[in-house]
């Protein structure tokens, strides 16, 4: 039994590629994180990581000692009960996280040698800093303690987390401290506290304890609180600047009292100084990430995620944080959030005294965006189906003969986060769209029939899916099938170096069945898990800039383009180039066909408003208004012109091969098209079956091709140059029939590309002069040879078929042809006969031929003109 590392991780509340980094650095044989390790490796781990959490051993401890002062200090009772919770995550505790000390269940190995020596290393490491800190902080305390002598001088420069706490921890203001702590404190606090000669104070018995078990979580929860008020008062005199160097607030305060004399109590003194130590301010932009938001306080990215997913939701590393929920998360750990939102007028003096390097503000701006995955497969092996499973709508039945004709993009939504798919053709004709759609995705699902494995379009797709870099998926379909084998699809997958993970291999490989459902959660999962495996991010504050996919001229609505917002924001009102071709953007609408306003990265959208149809697969980019987009295409039309001239106005080289080529091109017969085309994905997609048709006698020329309705000046177009029209997924605008019909124009449409293949090559066919094909009706022989005297007549005995007047025949004698004409004459006894069958005997006579000799044969046969081939 085993357990993905996704799953473990989502158990655990860590980062998936944290986790996955984690058990590769202790050697497990893991390589994304769809991998699997044992259960009891994945129970230690569990074991591990659930430690911090419920540190409630040691946590019973600590609480068992501050019972114990409670009974001192009543007035702590509440204090600390009340912090009780927010124990754990205090610096201090966080701390001990840091360094990765883990407490396995005895017996379980799930670690090297090497990694337990390490992390004995470093635990004895951490706790022998930590115990020098309090040292450090504990003479510091002394010393400010014990007034008299005002030396400024910081005692020690005692790390921040712990110094504070222990100072904290004796807030009482009333009586000598001493004996609660010294309650409290275990055996071993005492003999720690020990060192420093001086003045036995409180504070140290409880960071006594070893840094990393003890919970100091109690005591070092209660100084958490502020408590700013009690502070000023209470101040001893001198010593301003005690240990607490790190905050700048601090000083002021100190300094503000140090004036005053009352000596009396000392320790909210420190307790101050703590409290100005412990709670940090930190400013983050929004929006905030989990990953950044983990780094401004210091704890490790799932520690957040798993808190963060504790108060329900679903946060990854890329996840943005709510201002509210941050601000909160940060007071817990003692922290105080600034969110810098754009156009404050601090911000705005800022970006006035520092020029802001583009790069980074593009960093600044970068945001988790959807996963962009295309769909990939031979032809019916369920691509459609699987998309239809995901987005429960019913597409197959709306597609002419149940084949995706086009590319189509779509958006849904999963675990509150949005995918974006591509659903392409499997058709051969649809070689470039789906080489289109691999190079827009992040993801590429390969779909493969369980009952039919690889086929040459899925072999076609994965070069797409390698050569463009994107990660892939495969998803074996139609496991529901009889005479499905997921087993042969992961030998295949083997045999092309895409070996599926189970069987040693890195290709996340998901069985599913589209028709039933079966799998594609899991497929779903495995998506997204792909998705943050790849921190997919882009700027949505930038301009617009983008892929399109498809184009085409919507009956009523003009040109319009589906296209794949890769950065910035698209909106309403943007003005867009794109090559030749411009937009204004007028609306556009979702995959639902909703008119929305914006489309921020990765969302696909049709887009109105262009000037015509962009190609697809070129890029569009926003420009600052519409007289520039206008300038910028009309500029780049010409340039086009320019180097259209400047080719045809290049002297060329002409062999003499060439030349002969030339001349026999412009004898072979062309079949002239103008083609007409719903999208201009369908135009290269009937382009490619008409350029594959091959043939050496006629060719085929395709004069116009647009997209759009199939018009009258088509018609006119196709009478002058003598071409034929063929629509594909498009219609005939009203009086085109009648007018074709008067101009001799062929007009043909299809709806599916192979019918439309196979009616061109008749077209094409029919252009060649008719091949001739000779039948056989039948053969006789000669038995005996009648001299007539005006001639000879061959007495002939039928051997097969019949033998016809008036027929083409041959007389063969052996192998040689002795005579070719016709039966000019046939009898049967005396009288003449039309046609004698099989077995009869008959007098047979051929024009101008009467060389007869016993044992020829008369063969006959007729010529039949047949359709040219290719
Ligand atoms: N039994 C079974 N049939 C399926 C499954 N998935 C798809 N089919 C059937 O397979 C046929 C082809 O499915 P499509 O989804 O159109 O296949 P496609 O790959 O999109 O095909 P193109 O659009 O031509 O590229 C349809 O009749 C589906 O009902 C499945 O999981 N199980």
């Amino acid at each position: 039994m085993s357990i993905r590392i996704h799953e473990l991780a989502k158990k655990i509340g860590m980062d998936n590629k944290q986790l996955l980094k984690l058990l590769q650095g202790r050697n497990f044989d893991v390589k994304s994180v769809s991998s699997s390790i044992d259960n009891i490796s994945a129970d230690a781990l569990v074991e591990e990581f659930k430690k911090p959490e419920d540190s409630s051993a040691p946590a019973s401890e600590a609480e068992a000692a501050a019972a114990a002062s409670e009974e001192a200090e009543p007035t702590k009772a509440k204090p600390r009960k009340a912090s009780a919770p927010a124990a754990a995550p205090t610096p201090e505790a966080a701390k001990p996280e840091a360094t990765p000390t883990v407490n396995l269940p005895s017996g379980v190995f799930v670690k090297t040698p090497e990694d337990i020596a390490r992390e004995k290393a470093e635990k004895a490491a951490a706790a022998a800093a930590a115990e020098a800190a309090e040292k450090a902080e504990k003479a510091a305390a002394r010393a400010r303690a014990s007034a008299p002598p005002p030396p400024p001088a910081p005692v020690a420069p005692a790390p921040a987390p712990v110094a504070p706490k222990p100072a904290v921890s004796a807030p009482p203001p009333v009586p000598p401290i001493p004996k609660p702590a010294v309650r409290a404190a275990p055996p071993a606090a005492a003999v720690i506290s020990s060192p420093p000669p001086a003045p036995a104070l409180p504070i140290p018995p409880v960071v006594k304890r070893p840094a990393a078990a003890v919970s100091p979580a109690p005591t070092a929860a209660a100084p958490a609180r502020p408590t700013p008020l009690s502070a000023p008062p209470v101040l001893p005199a001198p010593a301003p600047p005690p240990v607490s160097a790190p905050p700048p607030v601090a000083p002021p305060v100190l300094g503000a009292v140090a004036p005053k004399p009352p000596p009396i109590s000392p320790v909210p003194a420190s307790a101050l100084a703590a409290e100005d130590d412990e709670i940090k301010h930190i400013q983050l932009k929004p929006p905030i990430i989990v990953r950044d938001f983990a780094a401004a306080l210091g704890l490790k990215p799932f520690k957040l995620i798993s808190e963060l997913n504790q108060q329900g939701g679903f946060a990854s590393m890329n996840s943005t944080i709510e201002e509210a929920v941050a601000v909160a998360v940060a007071e817990k750990h003692n922290f105080i959030l600034e969110i810098k939102h754009r156009g404050e007028p601090a911000e705005k003096k800022a970006a006035a005294q520092e020029e802001v390097d583009p790069e980074e503000e593009e960093k600044r701006n970068l945001q988790p965006r959807p996963p962009v995955v295309c769909i990939l497969g031979h032809v019916d092996h369920g691509k459609t189906s699987l998309l239809d499973r995901i987005r429960s709508a019913n597409v197959v039945s709306g597609e002419a003969g149940g084949i995706t004709q086009h590319i189509g993009a779509y958006q849904v939504e999963r675990s509150g986060r949005k995918i974006t798919f591509l659903d392409t053709p499997g058709h051969a004709a649809f070689t470039k769209m789906r080489a289109r759609g691999a190079h827009v995705t992040d993801v590429a699902v390969l779909v493969v029939a369980a009952d039919d494995g690889f086929m040459p379009q899925t072999d076609e797709a994965l070069k797409h899916a390698q050569e463009a870099g994107v990660a892939l998926i495969v998803a074996i379909n139609k496991i529901d099938v009889k005479g499905a084998n997921i087993d042969q699809v992961k030998t295949q997958m083997q045999q092309r170096n895409i070996a599926a993970e189970d069987w040693g291999g890195e290709t996340i490989t998901v069985p599913v069945s589209a028709l039933k459902g079966e799998g594609v959660d899991t497929l779903l999962e495995m998506i997204l898990l792909q998705a943050d495996m790849l921190e997919l991010q882009a700027n949505p504050k930038a301009e617009a800039s983008g892929l399109i996919v498809e184009s085409e001229i919507d009956f009523g609505r003009g040109p319009m383009a589906t296209v794949i917002v890769q950065r910035g924001t698209l909106k309403v009102g943007d003005a867009l180039v794109c090559g030749t071709h411009f937009a204004r953007v007028r609306a556009m609408f979702d995959d639902q066909g909703r008119n929305i306003k914006e489309a921020p990265p990765s969302t696909p959208v049709r887009v109105i408003g262009w000037s015509g149809t962009p190609d697809s697969g070129a890029t569009f980019r926003a420009v600052k208004n519409a007289r520039e987009a206008e300038n910028l295409a009309e500029e780049e039309q010409l340039r086009l012109r320019q180097v259209a001239t400047r080719a045809a106005a290049a002297p060329k080289e002409v062999s003499v091969d060439q030349l002969f080529a030339n001349i026999a091109a412009t004898q072979a017969r062309t079949l002239k098209v103008i083609l007409k085309t719903d999208v201009f994905g369908s135009t290269e997609a009937v382009r490619n079956v008409l350029e594959g048709i091959k043939s050496d006698k006629v060719s085929v020329d395709i004069i116009a091709n647009e997209v759009g309705l199939v018009t009258k000046n088509d018609v006119l177009m196709a009478s002058a140059a003598k071409a034929v029209v063929i629509g594909f997924h498009t219609k005939l605008e009203n009086g085109v029939t009648s007018m074709a019909k008067h101009h001799g124009v062929r007009i043909e449409t299809f709806e599916l590309i192979y019918e439309l293949g196979d009616k061109v090559r008749e077209m094409m066919a029919d252009l060649l002069d008719p091949d001739l094909k000779e039948i056989k009706l039948g053969g006789a022989e000669v038995r005996q040879v009648f001299d007539l005297g005006k001639g000879a007549v061959a007495g002939c005995l039928v051997t097969d078929g019949k033998v016809t007047r008036n027929v083409l025949a041959r007389l063969r004698r052996k192998k040689s042809i002795i005579h070719e004409g016709r039966v000019s004459t046939l009898k049967r006894y005396k009288d003449d006969a039309n046609e004698v069958r099989a077995g009869l005997e008959c007098g047979i006579k051929l024009d101008e031929f009467n060389g007869y000799e016993v044992g020829d044969i008369i063969e006959c046969y007729e010529v039949q003109k047949v359709r040219a081939t290719l």
